[in-house]
């Protein structure tokens, strides 16, 4: 028996803003920060050699201190369980930790109270696959698709998608996953780049970052746009000038537009021929996405990365209002509900490119776009994980990225913890 028995909260923040790593139209200065938490345990005859969880939310600076009070609210909620009981049915669980009837109140499934289930939910992850010796992606790929099923809580989802319904897929996935799983070992899952395009650097360093990103092997670059139309078309002109006609590029404009506006500013960049806009207006706008989508064809529209929730991305899904689905490893409420949606992408036949650019989210999303290969979509066509350069440094398993593609961690866990001194170095102290 394995029993849950501390919680710790850090806000840990990294002074990104200093080189604009990271910078967009919406978001000009971001620190990139971590509520991270530890979760302690003890275990019958390990006295002295316990397992630790660790998982983080994602935040941009200021406010991640909310989120490590959010964390910490969590406290009476996960201190006392037992791994057994988790690991037995995992949607139960998820259930439990989202269900406290007062704190409910200032979510529910929304705001800083889900990001900071989305931090210890992850780390319960952690502590599982580290206990059964496996990195996440492996432990929950080569379980059975019954106890895949478990592991979501398909409240408010049923009229989508049922657990029948994910049995049936999840079933079908079934067939082949070994041979996928020596696929993915050999070939690993293809990545894009943001790194060359946030909108802080200027000209002369965009061209050498995506020439950089060329002969690293990258087939698909994104780029910030929405602060100046102008700037834009000079921007994305280099843009395709370097990487020619045949690679893919992307734009991101992190919700700047009103819907209208991001019709008209779409169209104006579509001779430069974006393959998707990714949140070109408010994550809660489904409506909004759908006449857009339907205005901007053959331009695709991506969202997802401020998605707060299952049911709002059964809207967007289900009600054909995008076209690519941009899960997030912790705005959700963790790899649970990250699970249903991948679920659901599965039925209604979209393709999942998952968020990473933010500290500690390369490490995280490739465990789930590789549990979505492995186990539920079955595939990797017309799919690639974001990929940001930045602070993998601090982690104990950073990602590897092997011609433009992340190779699948090995260690037990989530690859999400960090090194002891990055910790005591990037602990933010209000200075
Ligand atoms: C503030 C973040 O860097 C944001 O720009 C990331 C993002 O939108 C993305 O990676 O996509
Ligand atoms: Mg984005």
């Amino acid at each position: 028996m394995t029993k849950i028995t501390s919680l710790r909260s850090i806000d840990l923040r990294f002074p990104t803003s200093l080189s604009l790593d990271g910078s967009d139209a919406m978001n000009p200065d971001p620190d990139y920060s971590a509520a991270y938490v530890i979760l302690g345990t003890e275990s019958e005859g390990l006295a002295g050699n316990e397992l630790e969880g660790h998982g983080l939310t994602f935040t941009i600076g200021r406010g991640n201190e909310i989120c490590c009070a959010a964390i910490n609210a969590l406290t009476h909620l996960v201190v006392g369980l037992d791994l057994d009981w988790i690991a037995e049915n995992p949607g139960r669980f998820w259930r439990h930790i989202t269900s406290d009837s007062q704190l409910r109140w200032i979510g529910p499934d929304k705001g800083a109270m889900h990001l900071a289930t989305g931090a210890v939910v992850n780390a319960v992850w952690d502590l599982l696959a580290k206990k059964a010796g496996k990195p996440v992606w492996r432990l929950v790929a080569e379980m059975s698709p019954e106890e895949i099923v478990s592991i979501v809580d398909f409240r408010y989802l049923t009229d989508a998608l049922t657990p029948e319904e994910a049995l049936a897929i999840l079933k079908k996935a079934d067939v082949g996953k070994q041979d996928r799983i020596a696929t993915l070992e050999r070939e690993g899952y293809p990545c894009y780049t943001t790194s060359a395009g946030w909108l802080g650097y200027d000209d002369e360093k965009l061209r050498r970052l995506c020439h950089e990103a060329i002969d690293q092997g990258f087939t698909h670059i994104k780029m910030k746009v929405g602060r100046d139309l102008e700037d834009d078309k000079r921007r994305l002109r280099i843009v395709r000038e370097v990487i020619g006609d045949e690679r893919f590029m992307m734009i991101d404009a992190n919700q700047v537009w009103e819907v209208n506006q991001a019709i008209d500013w779409v169209k104006e960049l579509q001779p430069y021929k974006p393959f998707f806009i990714e949140e070109p207006t408010s994550p809660d706008d489904v409506f909004g996405h759908k006449k857009i989508r339907e205005a901007i064809a053959p331009v695709k529209v991506a969202t997802g990365e401020m998605c707060q929730n299952r049911i709002v991305f059964k809207q967007m899904i289900a009600g054909g209002a995008i076209d690519i689905v941009q899960i997030d490893s912790c705005r959700m409420g963790g790899l649970n509900e990250v699970l249903a949606v991948l679920l659901m992408a599965a039925k209604y036949n979209l393709p999942v490119w998952p968020h990473a650019g933010g500290v500690g989210l390369c490490e995280y999303v490739q465990h789930l776009s590789m549990i979505d290969y492995v186990a539920v979509s079955g595939t990797k066509q017309g799919r690639v994980i974001e990929y940001v350069d930045h602070l993998h440094e601090h982690f104990i398993d950073p990602c590897v990225i092997k011609d433009a593609a992340y190779m699948p961690p090995t260690r037990p866990g989530f690859s999400i913890e960090m090194k002891p001194q990055s910790i005591k170095d990037y602990t933010f102290t209000g200075a």
